[in-house]
């Protein structure tokens, strides 16, 4: 062959390569999001990598952050950054719903995401004209099933700006933005009147607090008298063993890979909330048995991560990708073992799930305080 022949098909060959992985591979998991879209967040490209410079040195002993007083008032601004740095590698990758679902036999990802969804609106008695409050909303995708199913109302709120522009506009896609509003603040100290809301949840979003006692404190405040509060918690369970060094490594490595302050212990869960006034209606871990494992969508996408991996690489190479990335799709890569050997082991669940209520009661008590 030609010399000059060589060349023309080796650069044909080469960008058919490049096109395969990057726009044809590197599609989304729920189309919407590709590969070369890729930003991070409300970031400017050249401070990428400063940012996750900075993310690493805070997170990276978290008990420790979450101790200082000082450090803990950081948590929110940090998780903020955490943020800009995953959403679009989250939604590129996993979906718009942020969290995990037990597996179902025969039954898609989506479907079983949207069946651990739907199971909120239900415990709640959520009904159309309901006011719903979804703390810590991602880019809303729990919010518009939740909203689809149930006919509620849902005002969710998320510390990170980028979210709240995504989850609007997937509000808006979907037909849902007359009933499902995002609003961008702290859930330590939300921008809502007392007593506003018929009933709230949070889904794999409350572990971000330093103190749950603040969260629950401001969700009880919010909820009408009598109205009930799910939260999906992320703790370790109790065949976490603190000497074990194998399970301090495997919980520090989903903190770290997690923007966690501290993961909670499962025992800890319905005290905090008796401890801000709520009664304990129902409190269950949803990853036990029968269930099935929820960590297999993690585990079996080693494929998949390898050819992630490497359009992050050849994106940041062509300069489509802000450099930092490589770095953020490798931490997430480190987590994702650490969450899998958590979850089977046992000394972790992202599903410990409670059911609480306001007493109707707290309202006479209110009255009565004035
Ligand atoms: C509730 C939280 C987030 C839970 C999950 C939605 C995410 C936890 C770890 C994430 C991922 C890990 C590996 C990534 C992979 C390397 C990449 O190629 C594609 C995206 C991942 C699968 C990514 C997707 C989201 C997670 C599963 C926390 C933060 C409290
Ligand atoms: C893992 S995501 C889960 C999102 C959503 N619940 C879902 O399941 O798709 C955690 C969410 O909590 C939000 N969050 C964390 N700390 C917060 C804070 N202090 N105030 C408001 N939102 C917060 C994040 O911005 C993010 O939207």
């Amino acid at each position: 062959m030609e010399p000059a022949t060589m060349a023309w098909t080796a650069a044909v060959v080469g960008f058919g390569l490049v096109y395969w992985f990057v726009w044809v591979m590197g599609a989304a998991e729920v189309k919407g999001k590709r590969a070369v879209d890729l930003k991070m967040g409300s970031i400017t490209r050249d401070k990428v990598q400063d940012k996750y410079t900075q993310y690493w040195s805070f997170f990276r002993r978290p008990k420790e952050t979450a101790t200082v007083a000082a450090s803990a008032e950081k948590v929110p601004a940090f998780v903020d950054t955490f943020y800009n740095l995953v959403t679009d590698i989250y939604e590129w990758g996993w979906g718009q719903s942020f969290h995990f679902s037990p597996s179902l036999p025969g039954r898609s990802h989506r479907d079983a995401t949207r069946i651990h969804e739907e199971r909120v609106p239900d415990l709640l008695g959520a009904k159309p004209g309901h006011r719903l409050l979804d703390v810590g909303c991602g880019v809303g995708g729990p919010m518009r099933a939740i909203a689809a199913h149930s006919g509620s109302n849902v005002v969710g709120i998320t510390i990170n700006e980028y979210q709240v522009n995504r989850a609007r506009a997937h509000n808006r896609k979907a037909g849902l933005d007359s009933r499902c509003e995002v609003v961008c603040g702290n859930f330590l100290s939300m921008p809502f009147p007392d007593a506003s809301f018929d009933g709230a949840y949070s889904i794999e979003a409350t572990c971000h607090a330093p103190k749950l006692q603040d969260v629950y404190g401001e969700v009880f405040r919010v909820l009408k008298p009598g109205g009930l509060y799910v939260s999906y918690e992320w703790v370790t369970t109790s065949l976490y063993r603190a000497e074990d060094p194998d399970h301090v490594e495997c919980i520090h490595g989903i903190e770290r890979g997690d923007a966690l302050p501290g993961l909670r212990r499962q025992d800890e869960i319905a005290s905090i909330a008796k401890e801000v006034g709520f009664e304990v209606v129902k409190e269950q871990d949803l990853a036990l048995p029968p269930a099935l494992p929820w960590w297999t969508r993690l585990k079996m996408g080693r494929i998949a991560y390898w050819r992630n991996s490497l359009v992050v690489r050849v994106l940041t190479l062509l300069r489509i990708a802000p450099k930092g990335v490589c770095e953020v799709h490798e931490m997430l890569y480190e987590t994702a073992q650490h969450l899998t050997r958590g979850g089977e082991t046992g000394i972790f669940t992202p599903m410990h799930m409670v059911l609480l209520r306001k007493p109707a009661a707290a309202a006479a008590a209110a009255e009565e305080a004035k």
